[in-house]
């Protein structure tokens, strides 16, 4: 039997229901879950039982007691993952072998951008790199809390955690010498594994505990369902839902054999699917280009204040419709007056005077923005740190960042020729 087999065969028993669906190798995807025959709308594909779950209530107490008392609960379940692994022959890692066993390597997940050299995340577009400096505080914060653990159970201190036999030695908390440093690296780069793999792989989960904690900490990790690949179009994706009894995964389209069958992990445009999930769609109709750089670069401290005072500072986006409403109010500030732009702010004008000045510069600044894409794809191009796949996907996001940028580009044009 291979992992696959093994997975199925070992959450059978324990009441996971797949119907008409199995786990696929899918090229470019990892595994995902693929129609076995013919579904309709409305079927319940999987149903996964609340015991099966991994939450807060899983992670063993000991380990819980000894971790700091507001640790999140990503961080938690990121330390169960890891310890899990420590004494293969503890009743908690026999419990998960199977389902442990098809979670990708730490090579799987090298194109997220948490793994990348600093080189390469220094050349990811803004908005990714905001995204990556929120999740890098989120992640040494629970590394910090861990860190005394993992030291203490993997230098032998402690053999199992999750037994409760050992306290850690005092001196090793809070350690942030840089020769402890280097030592821990092995340990930090398996944290942040298993600490991906609780950020890739968990569903909105809350239950009476979890609901006196902040939203962020409503999650589980469930089997199986954590094989679900994603797509840009809700409309069509399997429907998630959970109650006492478990989640229950019901499709809303007709499935072939052999169709995989996907749910929808939000409305995320690529910087977000990048950063969290380490893969960006080359069609997705939710992605979009920060123009904060390029917008901001025009306005002078006057004109950002009196957008900053009527709410309008930043957060200017292109998607598949066009530049954003709080572009247009951003960009007629450099040509308008301010009582045609007050009109326009204000919906008593709809701008339809000022639209080809509008659309001037903001042709222009698109081209800039083109040019800035332009000129990462050639850079990283010719770069040779870190590992090719990761080299290859912030090439693909910045050619995807261009090719929506050319579009608009020839939109704006075509508009003004016609
Ligand atoms: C919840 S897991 C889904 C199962 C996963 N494919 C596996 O092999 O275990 C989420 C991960 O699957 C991959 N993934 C999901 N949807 C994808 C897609 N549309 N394109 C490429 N990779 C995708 C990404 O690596 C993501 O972090």
């Amino acid at each position: 039997m291979d992992t696959i087999e093994q997975l199925i065969a070992w959450a059978g028993p324990k009441g996971v229901k797949l119907n008409g669906l199995g786990p696929q190798r899918m090229p470019g995807r990892g595994i995902g879950l693929v129609a076995t025959r013919e579904i309709q709308p409305n079927e319940i594909v999987l149903e996964i039982p609340i015991a099966c779950l991994r939450t807060l209530d899983t992670v063993p107490k000991p380990l819980v007691r000894k971790l700091p008392p507001k640790m999140s609960v990503h961080g938690l379940l990121a330390a169960d993952l890891m310890l899990d692994g420590v004494n293969p022959s503890s009743e908690e890692h026999s419990r998960y072998a199977a389902w442990d066993a098809v979670c990708p390597t730490p090579e799987d997940l090298s194109t997220a951008p948490l793994l990348w050299p600093e080189e390469l995340q220094a050349l990811l577009p803004r908005a990714a790199r905001e995204l990556l400096d929120k999740q890098k505080a989120k992640f040494a914060k629970d590394w910090a809390g861990v860190r005394p653990v993992a030291v203490a159970t993997a230098g032998g201190a402690e053999k199992d955690v999750a037994s409760g036999s050992t306290s850690v030695n005092a001196s090793q908390q809070g350690t942030d010498d840089k020769d402890g440093d280097h030592e821990d690296e092995g340990l930090k780069a398996r944290y942040k594994h298993a600490w991906l793999l609780v950020n890739t792989r968990t569903f909105y989960y809350t239950n009476a505990k979890l609901k006196k904690r902040p939203r962020d900490d409503h999650m589980a990790l469930q089997p199986v369902a954590d094989l679900f690949n994603h797509t840009d179009d809700d409309s069509v994706t399997c429907k998630v839902s959970f109650d006492y009894r478990g989640f229950s995964f019901r499709a809303s389209k007709i499935y072939n054999p052999g169709d995989e069958v996907h749910i929808c992990y939000g409305r995320h445009g690529n910087d977000k699917l990048l950063v969290e999930y380490g893969f960006a769609m080359d069609e997705n109709r939710w992605d979009e280009v920060v123009l904060d750089e390029v917008v901001l670069a025009k306005l002078d401290e006057s004109q950002r204040d009196v957008l900053e005072e009527f709410g309008f500072l930043g957060k200017y986006v292109l998607d598949r419709e066009g530049v954003c409403y709080r572009t247009q109010v951003a960009v007629r500030m450099l040509c308008c007056k301010h009582g045609e732009w007050r009109r326009f702010v204000d919906g008593a004008d709809d701008g339809e005077a000022t639209q080809e000045a509008v659309d001037l510069l903001v042709l222009g600044m698109l081209r800039e923005s083109l040019s800035t894409a332009a000129t990462k794809i050639e850079e990283v191009g010719g770069m040779a740190v870190g590992r090719p796949e990761q080299r290859e996907m912030l090439v693909r996001r910045w050619k995807q960042i261009y090719q929506i940028l050319q579009t608009h580009i020839h939109r704006i044009v075509g508009k003004a020729q016609s």
